[in-house]
């Protein structure tokens, strides 16, 4: 689904990555560690075509297809969904109409026509259902005065309604709670398929106790050094990042 190969980017003249190489495939979670500023941020802006990026050299590869020129937005319309790419607070307008002109905007377009009235009602029902939103909450002010939790909440209920073939999560700052560890957790393992995949970017192990992903990657000084699967992630909790560090230099 995803191939990464030899990416290098960066911001004007600094050089982020510097040669990351990745393949996702449908039905995978990869969760990607590592210290801070090591990069973690930047390759799921990179994926998710942000325009403050520039890509100096490599290819990211989306269904076999290079994406270096789509905008965001064509990402997006393509089955990229990059969480709080879009953190706007919006007053009057509800978490409901919010969904629903965004999914209209992605049948538009796709060249399709709006959904049917009903057909949204009850994919709105069913995805809040799933993720056990309250109604109350849907009708609620888009971010306004929302908790951290209840962001996460809205920002998995929009994966659930956008059905994105890639989900990228990125956990690094987002000061996760327990409960919004849960959210985000039970958010992901429930829409979790043969036909979808996620990244999901985290500093926190816990995370990974309720997402079991299949693989784990540590990207240090803009490269993946090292990968494997959930035992890794035990590994950096007890031992730290140095050991990765100094084999990365070896
Ligand atoms: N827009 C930007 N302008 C300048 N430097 C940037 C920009 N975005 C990221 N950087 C720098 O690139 C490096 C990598 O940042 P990035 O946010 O990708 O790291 P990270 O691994 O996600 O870190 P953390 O774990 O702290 O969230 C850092 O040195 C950061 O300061």
């Amino acid at each position: 689904m995803l191939k990464i190969k030899n990416l290098h980017a960066g911001v004007e003249n600094k050089k982020i990555l510097k040669g990351i190489n990745l393949e996702v495939n449908p039905g995978e979670v990869h969760a990607i560690m590592g210290p801070n500023g090591s990069g973690k941020s930047t390759l799921a802006s990179v994926i998710a075509g942000k325009e403050e990026f520039n890509v100096s050299r490599g290819k990211i590869l989306f269904e076999g297809e290079d994406i270096d020129e789509m905008s965001p937005e064509e990402r997006a319309h393509n089955g990229i969904f990059l969480s709080f790419q879009y953190p706007v607070e919006i007053p009057g307008v509800s978490v409901t109409n919010f969904m629903k002109t965004a999914i209209n905007e992605s049948r538009k377009a796709k060249g399709e026509p709006d959904m049917p009235a009903n057909q949204m009602l009850k994919l709105i029902r069913e995805k809040a259902e799933l993720l056990e939103i309250d109604r109350k909450f849907l009708s609620r002010s888009l971010n306004e005065g929302f908790s951290g939790g209840e962001k996460k909440r809205n920002e998995i209920f929009q994966m659930a309604m956008m059905q994105p073939k890639l989900g990228i999560l990125d956990e690094t700052d987002s000061g996760l709670d327990i409960d919004a560890l849960r959210i985000v957790a039970n958010g992901v393992n429930r829409l979790r398929s043969e036909d979808n995949a996620f990244v999901v970017i985290t500093h926190y192990q816990r995370l990974l106790d309720y997402i079991v992903p299949d693989f784990v990657h540590v990207i240090h000084d803009g490269k993946i050094v090292k990968s494997g699967d959930k035992e890794l992630a035990l590994e950096l909790e007890e031992k730290g990042y140095d050991w990765i560090k100094q084999e990365a230099v070896l």
